[in-house]
Order: structure tokens, then sequence, then C-alpha cells
């Protein structure tokens, strides 16, 4: 057989073995017709599609994702941490560690918390293609309550406050506000209510339009809103950026908004 036949049929088994793969990771997590709906959960099963799940059910999560590492850079001082809580397949460290790399930075410390032990593999497998110095990132399975903060410029908690009690998340704040150093910023995303219910169910609707397009089911997404029922729960986006200022943040604004999709930057700011 000719050369040129043989890289040819070799690439079409590479590209049918990527197709193999992405479907294999691509998230049915809610197609059964199982009529039981239990409470949404960050198992194994929603781990091994996460990235599929996110990037098709959070509005622009690519785009979110590089400005919450440019802000991130921006904000990051020599020396200091950058924590990641609910780092989930650990997509932002990934991208902040290509980004400290680019700027020539290297003497960073990253530390990635999530609940989830089969999130925290998927996080280490991620990031093991990258080259970099092994003891200046941990991933570590862990509760974001119970996590200390310290000597933080920058922290990062994209779609993770959303699934914090309502009653711990004031303490939370708290607690990162006084782990970050003068000048450090929080960086928050979140699914968010309007101020006015009429508002917030047109916000949704556009959402779940989104999500059909994106190719779920009218199912698909029925059965998920029921898991995420008492799981996620949004704040009216005015609340949320009240208690991020209650919690001692100087300056608040949002660096994105989608209807019920909201980012915030929140700075402490210096002495
Ligand atoms: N108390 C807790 N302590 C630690 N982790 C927690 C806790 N509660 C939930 N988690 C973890 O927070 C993550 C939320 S996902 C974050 C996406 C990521 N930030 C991303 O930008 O790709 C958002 C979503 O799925 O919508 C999950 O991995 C949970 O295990
Ligand atoms: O709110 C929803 O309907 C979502 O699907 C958001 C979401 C995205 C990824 C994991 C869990 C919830």
């Amino acid at each position: 057989m000719k050369i040129h036949k043989l890289l040819y049929l070799y690439l079409m088994l590479e590209k049918f073995l990527e197709k193999v793969l992405v479907l294999s990771r691509k998230d049915k997590v809610f197609e059964d017709t199982n009529p039981i709906v239990r409470a949404f959960e960050f198992n194994e099963n929603v781990a091994h599609v996460f990235d599929d799940m996110a990037q098709r059910s959070i509005p622009h999560y690519r785009d979110v994702q590089s400005m919450a590492a440019t802000l991130a850079l921006t904000f990051y001082q020599e020396g200091s941490r950058i924590y990641d809580l609910g780092c989930s397949t650990g997509t932002t460290i990934a991208l902040l560690l290509n980004g400290l790399k680019d700027h020539n930075l290297s003497n960073y410390y990253i530390k990635g918390i999530d609940s989830s032990a089969p999130m925290c593999r998927e996080a280490i497998e991620k990031i093991s293609s990258i080259d970099y110095e092994k003891d200046r990132i941990l991933i570590e399975e862990g509760d974001i309550l119970e996590e200390p903060i310290e000597n933080a410029s920058v922290v990062i908690m994209n779609y993770t406050l959303q699934f914090i009690d309502p009653l711990k998340r004031e303490n939370l704040i708290k607690k990162i506000y006084r782990g970050l150093n003068h000048n450090g910023i929080l960086l928050v995303s979140d699914k968010t209510l309007q101020s006015h219910t009429d508002i917030s169910r047109i916000f949704v609707d556009n959402y779940y339009n989104l999500k059909r397009k994106n190719g779920y089911s009218e199912l698909e997404i029925s059965r998920k809103r029921e898991a995420l029922e008492n799981v996620l729960i949004p704040y009216p986006i005015r609340e949320e950026e009240e208690l991020f200022r209650i919690c001692g943040f100087e300056a608040v604004d949002l660096f994105y908004s989608w209807y019920n999709f909201s980012s915030f930057i929140c700075l402490k700011k210096g002495q």
C-alpha cells in the first residue's frame, strides 16, 4: 500500500477515535427515562461528562472562563496564592497555568478545592498534560467552608456559591475577604434571579431556549430542573452584590451578565 494511503487511513482512524471519545463524554445524565429523579450530585457520572455539561448548560462558559483568567492574571500578586473554590475538572486552573506561563510568572501557588473526589481526579488528569512545577499546584478534595484562605491575591468561585447553603454564604465570603491581600479580588459567577418575577420568568425562558439549542430535550431540561431544586439556590442579583459589600468588599461590579447568569468582581481595596 502506498504511503499516502496509509497516512489517509491513519488520519481517518484518528478522527473516528476522537468522535468516539467525545461521544462517550457527552452529557446524558438526565436522558434516562427512569421516572425517579434524585437530587443533583457531583458524582462519578457527572464528573465524567462535566466539561460537555458545562459548555452546553452554562451560557458563554468559555468566554467567562477566559475573562476570569484574564482578570485573575491582572490582579495576581507575585508570590501570592490563587484559590479556585469548587474547581470541578480544573478548566480554570489549566487556563491560569497557561496564562501565568505566557506572562513568565513562576512564583505562584494555586490551590483548587472541590468536595467531589471524581471531580478532583478529572482536574488532576487535565493539568497533568501541562508542564509546571509540581509543588506549585495543589488540587484537594475538601469543603470550601472548612478551607483556610491565606495570602491570596485571587479567589475564584465560578458557579459554586449557588450550591452553598444560603445561611453559610456570609461567613464564607467574610473568610475570603479576610484571607485576601489588599488589592486582591474575588471573582464569582452564578445563576441569579432578577428583582421582578416577571422578568426572571422571561430570562429563565431564554435560558431554557439556549439549552434546547444546545441539544437538550424537554425531558432532560425538566428532569434537571427538578434535580436542582433546593440544591442550586440562586440569589437575586442585587442581593448577591449586597452580600459582597456587607462582607467588606469596597468595590463590587459585574464583569459579565447574560439573562439569569452573572459574574461579579469584588475588590479588597488597599490600606
Ligand atoms: N462545599 C463545597 N466545597 C467544595 N466544593 C463544592 C462544595 N459544594 C459544591 N462544590 C463543588 O462545586 C462545583 C460546582 S461546578 C463549578 C464549576 C467550575 N468552577 C468551573 O468553572 O468549571 C458548577 C456547576 O456544576 O454548575 C462542583 O464540582 C462541586 O463538587
Ligand atoms: O441551572 C441549570 O439548569 C443548569 O443546568 C446549571 C448547571 C450547570 C452545570 C452543572 C449543574 C448545574
